[in-house]
């Protein structure tokens, strides 16, 4: 018995002093350096927590870093300490250190974001590899996103899918209903994502679909355990049901792909996601085995289909959510904004003409028309400036260490996360003035001042695939239901929405604003608006 006890006792001074040791490493890593007030036991903990006790209780982590630089007179770039329950991180607003960050040095995506994956696809995918294998699915999945391509193959697709949700909010507005808008963009971009990505229906607007319904199970398991119900990061089912949900979605895509495998040769060749993983698979067998006839090949590769299974679940998953949140907030800014919603209107008007019946078919029959919408593309560009719904994080290395163009000072960054933090650059005064106004005339402004600082699909090689497809989207939706009916954001009403499955808090105590919008973002997967954006429609 003295023997165990001594041996514990052995265990645990070990294990106490390597984990001492550990803090003294982290905390001399950061100490004295610029950053908010730093102490040996505490690192930035109570100087950061400070400034996030006056913030709303679940608004997304992104915006912090703003406050934080106001509250301790920072500069642009500096260091937080959140060890050990965070990572330690160099942050930075100065678009300069952005273009070094993710164009000159383009260093590595941060581990977590491989973690934050590894529940919607796993490992392998655009997304979270590097290098070679980053490049294979680049490339291969490049010309399914050129914006020749989604104009004249995908554009009557998504157009399809907008009318179905148009008659939907109709209903909506007709019956004066309060809901969550959120739910309902979700269940839009959900289905586009299915035509772009799979060429499949998901019809997830009017009925369910069982990757979908897995894909959401997911969603609500992985992150709002951790934002709304801390109890459910215990909860027994939780590991079960995340494995059970990632065995769904794999099962299904994996039925598809081999599916459209099977019969590829009844298709012409096609730019679907699903098909481009075909390809680039088809590609790699002929280039190993030389002069081999590919119709013979009957059997995908294990290993690539894998992948191929991971890269569509990633697409699916990067694919929906920034740009439901993106629709959103067009729609709650242009309401509080009825000098911009007019323009707009009016623009839609004089392209469009007044029948709002016949805007589906104008599309469909041209849609390079919409090239037209200057203003409209302005609105939704100065919404993505906003409320963007992510950024990028890297992992700093040894041989990196960014430089202050300013002053010279030198910012190591090695063992920390980097985080070029859209929000910081977005809302800062130094490149758009009155950063808390809705002005989307600031990119119709002669000048491109704004340009290095405007960031929402990040930049460089890993910028965002899907940009051209989101602001399409975005601007269809706008342009097929802003004139049918008026938004009203509806916060004040949101304890009626309580038990309504979607597991939101309908939170209505302590601070309810960010940067003067009662609409500031939480973070569930990516960051989206509190609430699921409750709302009323009024039909016009
Ligand atoms: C408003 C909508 C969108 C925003 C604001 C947005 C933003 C971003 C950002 C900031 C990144 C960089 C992430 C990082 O470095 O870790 C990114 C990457 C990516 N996005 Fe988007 N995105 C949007 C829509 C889409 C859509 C519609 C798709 C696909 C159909 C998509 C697919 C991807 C992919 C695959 C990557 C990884 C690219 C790579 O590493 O090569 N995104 N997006």
């Amino acid at each position: 018995m003295a023997r165990i006890s001594l041996a514990i006792a052995v265990v645990a001074a070990t294990l106490l002093i390597r984990f001492l040791l550990k803090a003294i490493k982290r905390r001399r890593r950061l100490h004295g350096l610029p950053g908010p007030p730093h102490s040996w036991f505490w690192g930035s903990l109570r100087s950061m927590g400070d400034v996030l006790m006056e913030q709303p209780t679940r608004a997304a982590p992104q915006t912090f870093p703003t406050f934080i630089k106001e509250r301790y007179n920072l500069g642009d770039t500096f260091y937080m300490d959140a060890w050990p329950f965070g990572p330690q991180v160099l942050v930075t607003m100065d678009p300069r250190m952005m273009e070094d960050i993710s164009v000159k040095k383009n260093l590595p995506k941060h581990e977590l974001v491989a973690d934050f994956l590894r529940w919607f696809g796993g490992a392998n995918n655009i997304v979270s590899t590097e290098g070679a294998v980053w490049k294979k699915w680049r490339s291969a999945f490049n010309p399914g996103f050129n914006a020749g391509h989604l104009m004249a193959s995908m554009v009557p697709l998504i157009v399809d899918e907008m009318a179905i949700f148009t008659k939907i909010m109709e209903k909506k507005a007709q019956a004066n209903e309060l809901f969550r808008m959120e739910t309902w963009t979700t269940k839009l971009t959900v289905d586009i994502i299915g035509k772009v990505v799979l060429d499949t229906a998901f019809d997830t607007q009017t009925s369910h679909n069982k990757i979908v319904d897995a894909f959401n199970s997911q969603v609500r398991w992985v992150y709002q355990g951790a934002q709304f119900k801390p109890s459910e990061l215990w909860d027994i089912r939780r590991p079960i049901i995340l494995r059970w949900n990632n065995y769904v979605m794999r099962r299904e895509i994996g039925k598809l792909l081999d599916a459209r495998f099977a019969t590829r040769s009844q298709r012409v060749k096609s730019k679907h996601v699903i098909d481009l993983a075909l390809e680039a698979y088809l590609k790699e067998v002929k280039g190993a085995k030389g002069e081999i006839n590919l119709a013979n090949v009957t059997k995908i590769d294990n290993e690539f289909r894998e992948a191929a299974i991971s890269n569509v679940i990633v697409f699916i998953f990067a694919g929906h959510d920034t740009t439901s949140a993106t629709i959103c907030y067009a729609y709650y800014y242009l309401s509080k904004n009825p000098h911009s919603l007019a323009k707009m209107r009016e623009e839609l008007d004089e392209v469009f003409g007044k029948d709002l019946d016949v805007i589906a078919d104008k599309f469909k029959a041209n849609p390079y028309i919409l090239n037209k919408l200057e203003y409209t593309n302005a609105v939704v560009k100065e919404v993505l400036r906003m409320q963007p719904p992510a950024s990028t994080i890297r992992a700093g290395t040894p041989d990196v260490v960014l430089k202050d163009y300013d002053t010279g000072e030198e910012f190591p960054t090695d063992g920390l996360m980097v985080w070029p933090v859209d929000v910081g650059f977005h809302r800062h005064e130094k490149h758009w003035g009155d950063p808390n106004v809705f002005r989307p005339e600031r990119f119709l402004e002669n000048g491109d001042w704004s340009r290095d600082a405007y960031v929402p699909f990040s930049k460089g090689n890993r910028n965002c695939i899907g940009q051209e497809l989101a602001m399409i989207e975005v601007r269809i939706v706008l342009a097929m239901t802003a004139r049918s009916w008026d938004f009203e954001a509806k916060f004040s009403e949101v304890a009626k929405l309580r038990g309504d499955g979607t597991g939101y808090p309908c939170d209505v105590k302590g601070k309810q604003e960010q940067f003067g919008d009662e609409a500031y973002q939480i973070q569930l997967g990516t960051a989206k608006p509190r609430e699921g954006m409750p709302c009323r429609l009024k039909l016009r």
